[in-house]
């Protein structure tokens, strides 16, 4: 059998099938990639419960990084970045190599990552630097209010006259709005996402990860993320370290740059960290857990054809101890 070790794996329960490729004994094609994270994400008919992405890792050719990450969405398209996901390559890579801090490859540029302090006890925790940041509507693939070249705080006419949004790219593309109580766990995130992600629309025709956020307090934001290529998330990476940004800048009176931000999400909790200079370039820290919930033994060829009837499961125990620090979490 044509073996390949999946390993499933979450940050704030954003959850990927995570593939090491230098372990296969041939190098997989564009097609088969697509396919596999089809296949495998398919919440109803995938692998176990499907996941929101598959991470591939693979060795990476660049001066003093220890490896590759690529990410693809559960619809098989490919994402510039993932935060979340990165994490999670960082403890693998940390694991197998035997290193705390070093540099991970990513589509768009080399970004450090560390081994941190455990958020609570036996959840592994994990911080990765994300940038490059750009406001700029060719990095965004925007096309909004005439060719202006950013959006920041300002209503879309095409979409809603109400709500105020800010485009940012960390380098993927977000749209964050700040709402309220009741339009943050309503439907109309779902509404936006959906017609911002479909083709046809003249906003963001390549689609845009949709975020609503809210102030909670000091240092203390929930994150709501529709994604581009997946739907709902119970976080997104770059979408929290995002709207800690945005935050910083237009509500630096209660979120403030070089502090610690709680990111609130519908699965858990991250930290970040923003730097934002006139001088210099912005870039986040975010800082989460990185929980391994299991290993699955299938063959390649079954992946392709998307029959799981056959596979072997290892257990961790990581996700009972993420059960509980979820628990020491305030209800928001
Ligand atoms: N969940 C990820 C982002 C994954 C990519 C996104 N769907 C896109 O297409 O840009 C994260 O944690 O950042």
């Amino acid at each position: 059998m044509n073996g390949v070790q999946l390993i499933k794996v979450h940050g704030s329960e954003n959850d990927f099938y995570m593939l090491d490729v230098t372990t296969l004994d041939h190098q997989l094609s564009e097609s088969e990639i697509k396919q596999i994270a089809i296949n495998i994400c398919n919440r109803k008919a995938g692998l176990i419960d499907g996941a929101d992405g598959l991470l591939l890792i693979d060795k990476s050719d660049h001066i003093n990084v220890l490896g590759k990450m690529r990410v693809i969405n559960a619809d098989g398209s490919e994402a510039s970045m993932c935060g979340n996901g990165l994490r999670c390559v960082a403890r693998y890579l940390a694991e197998k190599n035997q290193q705390q801090s070093f540099k991970i490859e990513t589509m768009q540029a080399d970004l450090p990552v560390a081994k941190m302090p455990s958020l609570s006890k036996g959840v592994e925790t994990y911080q990765a630097h994300i940038s490059p940041v750009s406001f700029s509507a060719n990095d965004l693939g925007m096309r909004v209010n005439a060719g202006e070249d950013t959006l920041i705080n300002q209503t879309i006419a095409e979409l809603n006259t109400k709500l105020k949004f800010t485009a940012i790219a960390v380098p993927n593309p977000h749209l964050i709005s700040f709402v309220d109580e009741t339009t943050i766990s309503g439907d109309y995130l779902g509404e936006l996402g959906h017609y911002l992600n479909n083709k046809t629309n003249s906003v963001f025709p390549d689609g845009v990860n949709v975020s609503f956020v809210r102030i909670l307090g000091k240092n203390q934001i929930f994150v709501r993320t529709f994604e581009r290529g997946v739907g709902y998330t119970d976080a997104c990476g770059t979408a929290m370290s995002a709207s800690s940004l945005v935050s910083v800048l237009l509500h630096n009176d209660l979120i403030e740059n070089n502090a610690k931000i709680s990111v609130c999400n519908p699965g858990g909790m991250v930290n970040t960290v923003v730097h934002h200079s006139d001088n210099s370039e912005d870039y986040i820290d975010l800082i989460g857990n990185a929980t391994f919930m299991r290993t699955i033994d299938i063959s390649l060829d079954e992946t392709l054809a998307g029959n799981f009837t056959n596979i072997d499961i290892n257990e961790t125990k990581e996700q009972a101890s993420y059960k509980a620090f979820i628990k020491t979490l305030p209800k928001v």
